[in-house]
């Protein structure tokens, strides 16, 4: 049986020995999942994320999420650092817009808004970023975003002004994913937004799973360890946790215990 290789393989220059999209891709091929915890910089403190990064130390993730829509406070390069000081998990940017690119971390989830029809976060800030993005350094990793209507108005919807997938139309879903897929995204996000009311329903994962090969990223609303094991076992190959983390600590160590429950199995298989 192949040993999985964890997710921080990082030599003395500290610099990625894989890309993260080759160890994304053998998750999805070997079934395992990963875990991703979202910092908002704009709801971060130094004291904060320092414990939050001592609780990692014992239940463990397998990769940051830094970014949120707007940002206020432009403070990723200082989130990135305490990180960087703390542990050696990846980091991979979530951009809202360009302002947000920091070559401090590892890779960046270039999100092209698949879900809606607004030129500019289809493409439109892409090709302002592209000769920043080229002088980054960072893994590349494009991305089709969909954002999932989730109960309530949220932030992604309402700055980037589209609408987001009908939450009960996973049909939907899928033919914006094998889209997206065919047009060559990488990586595949289906997000409620942050602290969503409904999660993405198990129904939807399931259907795009169905119709996608790439590695298939789930976020949104996961506040407990029931949702989070939902979407792993509808198909999502990684979680993003944000909201729920930052207002429960409880809730990282039963998490990752879910996470670890299914790579166990993978492991054992
Ligand atoms: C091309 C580059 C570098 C950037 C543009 C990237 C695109 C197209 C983004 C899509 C639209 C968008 C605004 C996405 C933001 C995704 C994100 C970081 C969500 C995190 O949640 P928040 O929206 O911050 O929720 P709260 O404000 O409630 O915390
Ligand atoms: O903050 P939460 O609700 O966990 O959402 C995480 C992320 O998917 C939002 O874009
Ligand atoms: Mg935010």
């Amino acid at each position: 049986m192949p040993s999985i290789q964890p997710l921080n393989p990082q030599n003395s220059t500290n610099k990625l020995q894989s890309s993260l999209l080759t160890i994304l891709r053998d998750f999805r091929r070997t079934g395992r999942k990963a875990f991703a915890v979202l910092i908002d910089p704009d709801k971060t403190d130094e004291n904060g994320l320092f414990s939050l990064l001592a609780r990692i130390n014992v239940h463990p993730v397998d990769l940051f999420l830094v970014g949120g829509s707007l940002v206020t406070d432009y403070v990723h390069k200082e989130v990135i650092a305490t990180i960087r000081k703390h542990s050696q998990i990846p980091i991979i940017l979530f951009p809202g817009n360009p302002l947000h690119i920091v070559s401090s971390a590892d890779a960046i989830l270039l999100l092209s808004l698949i879900s809606g029809r607004n030129p500019e976060f289809l493409i439109g800030q892409h090709v302002i970023a592209a000769p920043l993005l080229k002088k980054s350094g960072l893994e590349i990793l494009s991305t089709g975003y969909m954002v999932v209507d989730s109960g309530t108005q949220t932030t992604v919807s309402y700055v980037s002004g589209t609408m987001p997938l009908p939450h009960d139309k996973p049909a939907v879903a899928a033919c914006t994913a094998m889209a997206g897929e065919m047009l060559g995204l990488q990586l595949m996000y289906l997000d409620a937004g942050s602290g969503a009311r409904w999660p993405v329903s198990p129904e939807m994962i399931a259907a795009v799973r169905a119709v996608v090969d790439v590695p298939l990223i789930v976020g949104g609303g996961l506040n407990s360890g029931e949702r989070a094991y939902e979407a792993l076992k509808a198909g999502a190959d990684m979680i993003v946790v944000g909201n729920g983390i930052e207002q429960n600590p409880d809730l990282l160590p039963q998490l990752s215990a879910v996470v670890q429950e299914f790579n166990q199995s993978v492991v054992q298989a």
